[in-house]
C-alpha cells in the first residue's frame, strides 16, 4: 500500500489516541472479555484495580461521584497514563490500562542466617541487579558478607491468580544481610516486602538468625516460602531422604506460626560453593520460581495519604541530576511534586521518574521507582526516607500499643532500656508499660487510636503468663487463672529524637545481647499511636496521660477512743506529714469504713473517725486485745513497744487504698 494511503488511517488513530474513550473502545475490541467490554468509559466510572500497583481493596469510587477537586485529579492522572507509561495506572483509568501489557511488581525479601546462601539465591534467580546487589559493594567483597540491602529482579509470565490479560510479573528481590549485627537493616528490609523467602542451610537447619528472621517475618510479612539451600552438599544417595527429614522438621517449627503449611522448596543456589565455576547450573530454581508465582498476590495498595519512600540508593547522572531509588511505602508521587528529605530538612521538586526502566509520571505505594531531582549532592543521602513535605514528625517520646515476642526469654520491665526501631530508624529508649484499668481488661483492641480520656494502670512489667504480677494475680484469683488484658501499651522515651510516619511499626530489641548466645533478641513489637514532638513533653504532654499506680497501705488499730473513733498506727512513718492524708477513706478488717481525721502524737499514729460507729463485736475484740497488751506490758516498759511492733498481735487491720497519677505534678491521692 502506498504510504499516502495510510495517512487518513494514521490520522484517525492519532485522534483516537488523544480521545481516551475512543481508544479504549478500540482496545476493548481486541482484548477485553465480554464482561469487561460492557465497562463504561474509564474516566467516568473506574473499573476494578488493574494496574501494577492497584490491589484487591475496595474499588475506587466513580470519578463522577467524587467531590470536584478529586474528580479533576482523577481526570488529570488519566491524561497522564494515556501518554503511555506502562503499569502506572493510578486507579484512574483502569479499562485503558487493562489492555496494555501490565507489569505487576511483588517485593520478595530474602532473609536467613548468615551464609545460608541468600545472595547466591538472589543471583541465581535474578536477571537484573542494582549497583549494590550481589555483594558488589567493595566493603561487602572485602568482608565476604552482605552488609546492606541488595535489590535485583526477574520477570515471569503472569500467574492465573493475578488475572487475565497480557502482562508480566516482576519479582523484586530484597536480599537482606544475615549477620546478627545487621538486624536493624533486616528489619528495615522486611518492612518493604510482600512475600518472604526464608533461606535455610539444609545441612544446618534452623539457626539463631533464621529464628529471628522468622519472628520479623511474622511481624512484617503476609506470606513465606522456605528455601532449603545447599542440597548439593548432601550425599547424593541420601539427598532425598535428608531433604524430606528437614522438610518435616521445618513444618514442625512453623506449626505454631502464621506460616504453618507454607511451601518448602529444596535448591542449590551455588552448587559446589564459591570455588565452583559460574557455569555450574543451580538446582531447583525453576521449581522455586513456580512456587513463588503460585504464592504471588496483589498486595493491597493505597495511593491516598502522604507520600513516603524508603530510599536505598542515591547517585548522580551527569546532565540529569540526582536519582534516588527506593520503594514507595505509602501514598503516591507525581512529576513536579515537592518531596522532602526530612533528615536534611531539604525539599526538592521531582524532575523525572522511572519505573522498570520506563519513564513514568506517577507512582504509588509498593512501586519501586527512581526519582530524579536537581541540585542535590548524592553523598548527602545514601539511604533514608523521603516524603511529602512536613508529613513526617520528629518525636522525642511515643505511646505504642505492643505485644511481647513469645520467644524473648527475659522480662519486659518498666524503666528498662531497649533498642527501639521506629519505622526505619533505631535508637535507644526507655519504656514504661501500662495496661487498661482492671475493669477494662476485656475491652476491644483499639488498633490505631489511643484514648486520653481513659485511666490506665501502671505496670512494673509487661503482663504475660509468666510475669511477676500475673503470678500474684493468679494466686489471688479464685479460679487460679491468670487474667491478662487484651491490649497493653508502653510509653517510650528516646535517647535522641527519631523521624517517622504516624502509626509506624515499632520493634524493641536487646541488641547488646551476645550474638553467639542462642537467644532471640527481639523483645516486643507494636504500633506507634501517638508521638510527642515537643522536647518538653514531660511538662506539656505527659500530664495528659492518665496512668495511675494503685497504692495500698496497711496498718493496725491500736485502740478504741470512743464508739466513733479509734487510734491507728503502722500505716505511716514517724516523719510522714499525716496532714496530707487527712480526709482519705480507710477500711477496717472488721468491715467498718473510716476517715483519717488527724495525726496523733509524734510517732506516726493517727485518729480515724468511724462515721457509722464501731460494731459491738469490734469493740469487744479491740478491748480484749488492749487488756492483754497492757498486762503483758506491766513492769516492762519495753514490752509494749515489742508487742505493738508485732502485727499479728493486733486483731484489726486498717487498709488505705488510693490512686496516684504517675504524671500528676501535684501528686494528688485519689479515691473513688
Ligand atoms: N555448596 C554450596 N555452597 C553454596 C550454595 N549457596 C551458597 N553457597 C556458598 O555459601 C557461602 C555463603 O553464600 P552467600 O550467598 O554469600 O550467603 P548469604 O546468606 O548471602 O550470606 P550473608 O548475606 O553474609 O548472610 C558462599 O561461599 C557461597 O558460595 C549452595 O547451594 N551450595
Ligand atoms: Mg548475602
Amino acid at each position: 500500500m502506498h504510504a499516502a494511503a495510510l495517512l487518513p488511517l494514521w490520522a484517525t488513530l492519532w485522534r483516537m489516541y488523544h480521545n481516551h474513550d475512543a481508544l479504549s473502545a478500540l482496545l476493548h475490541c481486541f482484548y477485553f472479555t465480554p464482561q469487561r467490554r460492557k465497562a463504561p468509559s474509564p474516566c467516568r466510572a473506574v473499573a476494578a484495580p488493574t494496574s501494577s500497583t492497584a490491589g484487591p481493596g475496595p474499588a475506587p469510587a466513580p470519578a463522577a461521584a467524587l467531590p470536584g477537586p478529586e474528580a479533576a485529579e482523577r481526570r488529570r492522572r488519566c491524561r497522564r497514563c494515556r501518554r503511555g507509561a506502562v503499569g502506572t495506572d493510578p486507579a484512574g483509568c483502569g479499562a485503558a490500562m487493562a489492555a496494555m501489557p501490565r507489569v505487576l511488581n511483588v517485593n520478595v525479601g530474602v532473609l536467613g542466617h548468615i551464609d545460608s546462601g541468600k545472595t547466591a539465591l538472589a543471583r541465581a534467580l535474578s536477571t537484573t541487579g542494582s549497583t549494590a546487589a550481589f555483594d558488589r559493594a567493595p566493603q561487602s567483597r572485602a568482608r565476604g558478607i552482605t552488609l546492606d540491602l541488595g535489590f535485583s529482579c526477574f520477570r515471569t509470565a503472569l500467574p492465573p491468580q493475578l488475572g487475565p490479560g497480557p502482562g508480566e510479573l516482576q519479582f523484586t528481590l530484597v536480599d537482606c544481610p544475615g549477620h546478627a549485627s545487621l538486624i536493624r537493616t533486616i528489619i528495615g528490609g522486611a518492612q518493604i516486602i510482600d512475600l518472604m523467602m526464608l533461606v535455610i542451610d539444609v545441612t544446618k537447619g534452623m539457626q539463631t538468625q533464621s529464628a529471628e528472621c522468622l519472628v520479623i517475618g511474622q511481624i512484617a510479612c503476609q506470606k513465606m516460602v522456605v528455601v532449603l539451600n545447599k542440597i548439593d552438599l548432601l550425599p547424593e544417595g541420601k539427598r532425598q531422604s535428608a531433604i524430606e527429614k528437614m522438610t518435616k522438621k521445618m513444618q514442625k517449627t512453623l506449626e505454631n506460626t502464621k506460616f504453618c503449611g507454607c511451601p518448602i522448596v529444596a535448591v542449590a543456589a551455588k552448587p559446589g560453593g564459591p570455588e565452583a565455576p559460574e557455569s555450574e547450573n543451580p538446582l531447583g530454581v525453576s521449581e522455586l520460581i513456580e512456587v513463588l508465582k503460585s504464592q504471588a498476590y496483589l498486595p493491597s495498595r493505597d495511593p491516598s495519604g502522604n507520600f513516603l519512600m524508603a530510599v536505598d540508593h542515591c547517585f548522580s547522572i551527569k546532565g540529569q541530576g540526582t536519582v534516588m531509588t527506593g520503594t514507595i511505602l505509602s501514598g503516591s508521587v507525581s512529576l513536579g511534586d515537592n518531596v522532602e528529605i526530612p533528615a536534611l530538612k531539604v525539599t526538592k521538586k521531582v524532575k523525572s521518574m522511572q519505573m522498570f526502566h520506563t519513564p513514568v509520571t506517577y507512582a504509588m505505594q509498593g512501586d519501586r521507582v527512581g526519582i530524579c531531582v536537581t541540585q542535590f549532592d548524592p553523598k548527602l543521602l545514601e539511604r533514608g526516607l523521603i516524603c511529602t513535605p512536613e508529613s513526617l514528625h520528629t518525636i522525642h517520646a511515643a505511646i505504642i500499643s505492643l505485644k511481647k515476642i513469645q520467644y524473648f526469654r527475659g522480662a519486659l520491665q518498666t524503666k528498662a532500656k531497649f533498642h527501639i526501631t521506629v519505622g526505619h530508624e533505631t535508637v535507644m529508649g526507655r519504656v514504661m508499660f501500662f495496661s487498661p484499668a482492671p475493669a477494662d481488661f476485656n475491652e476491644e483492641i483499639q488498633e490505631n487510636d489511643f484514648d486520653f480520656e481513659k485511666d490506665y494502670l501502671y505496670q512494673e512489667e509487661y503482663l504475660s503468663k509468666d510475669s511477676k504480677s500475673s503470678e500474684e494475680n493468679k494466686e489471688n484469683d479464685q479460679s487460679g487463672e491468670v487474667q491478662l488484658p487484651r491490649q497493653q501499651w508502653a510509653l517510650l522515651e528516646f535517647e535522641k529524637p527519631v523521624t517517622c510516619p504516624k502509626l509506624c511499626l515499632v520493634i524493641g530489641s536487646k541488641l547488646d545481647t551476645d550474638i553467639h548466645a542462642n537467644t532471640c533478641r527481639l523483645a516486643f513489637h507494636g504500633v506507634l499511636l501517638q508521638g510527642m514532638e515537643d522536647k518538653n513533653y514531660i511538662e506539656t504532654f505527659l500530664p495528659k496521660l492518665k496512668v495511675y499506680k494503685l497504692k495500698h497501705k496497711e496498718g493496725q488499730v491500736e485502740r478504741v477512743m470512743d464508739d466513733y473513733s479509734v487510734i491507728g498506727r503502722s500505716l505511716f512513718k514517724k516523719e510522714t506529714n499525716i496532714q496530707i492524708f487527712v480526709g482519705l477513706k480507710v477500711k477496717l478488717s472488721t468491715g467498718e469504713d473510716g476517715v483519717i481525721d488527724s495525726g496523733f502524737g509524734q510517732s506516726g499514729k493517727f485518729k480515724i473517725r468511724i462515721p457509722d460507729g464501731l460494731k459491738p463485736e469490734t469493740k469487744t475484740l479491740l478491748t480484749a486485745a488492749s487488756k492483754k497488751k497492757s498486762k503483758a506490758g506491766k513492769g516492762d516498759a519495753n514490752k509494749e513497744d515489742e508487742s505493738s511492733k508485732n502485727d499479728s498481735a493486733q486483731p484489726v487491720t486498717i487498709t488505705l487504698l488510693f490512686k496516684r497519677y504517675v504524671f500528676d505534678t501535684q501528686k494528688k491521692m485519689i479515691q473513688s
